[in-house]
C-alpha cells in the first residue's frame, strides 16, 4: 500500500497531494529560477554562516535522504543575512540526487538542473520553541540550497561518502561527531532568495529559501556512493535504490525571486 510518501510509482511527487494538499498550494518548491526574471535588490544583507562552534551529531537514512543531523540546543550555528529577519539555527543537512549520469537536483536554474543539491536547514528559534513548530509557521525555515555538479573529487565530502555504508538502510544511524558544513560551500556566496515549502511531505509553506548560484564540483564517483544506499530497511525483501529523489520545480504562482548580485 503506497501508504507513506516516497519517490516511487505508487508514491511519488504526483500522487502527494493526496495525503498532503498543500502540494498544490501558492508557495510550492522547488522552482525553476530564471535569472533574468530575478530582481537584484541591494537592500538583501550577504549571507553569513556562523557555523565555527557547529555540533554535528549523526549520520542517518531516513527512507527518503541521507542527513547530517546537528545540536540545535542554542545559537551555536546561525545563519544570517539575505532577507531573513533574524539568525536561523542549524538543524540538519540533506541531499537529493539522481541516477547516474542524469540529474537529481530540486531547484533548476533557467531550465539546467544539476546532478544533485545539499539542503542546510535552519529554524526561527528566536520566535518560535521547537523546529516541529517552525516548520508550520510561514517565516519559520530557512534552507540553503547548494548545486552540486560533476567534476573533479570534492577533498572534503569523502568525510561524508566515507560514512554512507555505515547507513545503507532506512532507520540507521550512525554517529557523525566534528563535520564543520562550511567546508561544502562553493567560494561565492551569491545567491537568489524566494518565499517557498518544504520539498518532501509534509510540504509545509514554511521555508525562506537561499540558493547559492556557484555550484561545488565533486566527482561521479562521489555521486556514485550515494547511490548505493537504499530507500528500503534492512529487514524489507523489496530492495530499491536509494537515488532520483528529488521533487521538480512547482507553479511560481506570482512569486518574486531576489537577486543578491547584479
Ligand atoms: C520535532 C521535529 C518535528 C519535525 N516534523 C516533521 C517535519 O516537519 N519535517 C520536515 C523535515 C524537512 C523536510 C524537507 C526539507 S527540504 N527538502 O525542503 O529541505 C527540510 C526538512
Ligand atoms: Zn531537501
Amino acid at each position: 500500500k503506497g501508504s507513506t510518501w516516497g519517490y516511487g510509482e505508487e508514491n511519488g511527487p504526483s500522487l502527494w497531494h493526496k495525503d498532503y494538499p498543500v502540494a498544490q498550494g501558492s508557495r510550492q518548491s522547488p522552482i525553476d529560477i530564471v535569472p533574468s526574471e530575478a530582481s537584484f535588490d541591494p537592500r538583501l544583507a550577504p549571507i553569513q554562516l556562523s557555523y565555527d562552534q557547529c555540533t554535528s551529531i549523526n549520520i542517518s537514512n531516513n527512507g527518503h535522504s541521507v542527513v547530517v543531523e546537528f545540536d540545535d540546543s542554542d545559537d551555536r550555528s546561525v545563519i544570517h543575512g539575505g532577507a531573513l529577519p533574524n539568525p536561523y539555527r542549524l538543524r540538519q543537512f540533506h541531499f537529493h540526487w539522481g541516477e547516474k549520469g542524469c540529474h537529481g537536483s530540486e531547484h533548476t536554474v533557467a531550465g539546467k538542473a544539476f546532478v544533485s543539491e545539499l539542503h542546510l536547514v535552519h529554524w526561527n528559534a528566536e520566535k518560535y520553541k521547537t523546529f516541529g513548530q517552525a516548520a508550520q509557521e510561514p517565516d519559520g525555515l530557512s534552507v540553503l540550497g547548494i548545486f552540486l555538479e560533476t567534476g573533479d573529487d570534492h577533498r572534503w565530502l569523502h568525510k561524508i561518502t566515507d560514512a554512507l555504508y555505515m547507513v545503507k538502510f532506512k532507520g540507521s544511524v550512525s554517529d557523525f561527531k566534528g563535520f564543520n558544513p562550511k567546508c561544502l560551500l562553493p567560494s561565492s556566496l551569491h545567491f537568489w532568495t524566494y518565499p517557498g515549502s518544504l520539498t518532501t511531505p509534509p510540504l509545509h509553506e514554511s521555508v525562506i529559501w537561499i540558493v547559492l548560484k556557484e555550484p561545488i564540483v565533486v566527482s561521479e564517483k562521489q555521486m556514485g556512493k550515494f547511490r548505493m544506499l537504499v530507500f528500503n530497511g534492512e529487514e524489507e525483501d523489496l530492495r530499491s535504490r536509494m537515488e532520483n529523489n528529488f521533487r521538480s520545480p512547482q507553479p511560481l504562482k506570482g512569486r518574486k525571486v531576489l537577486a543578491s548580485f547584479k
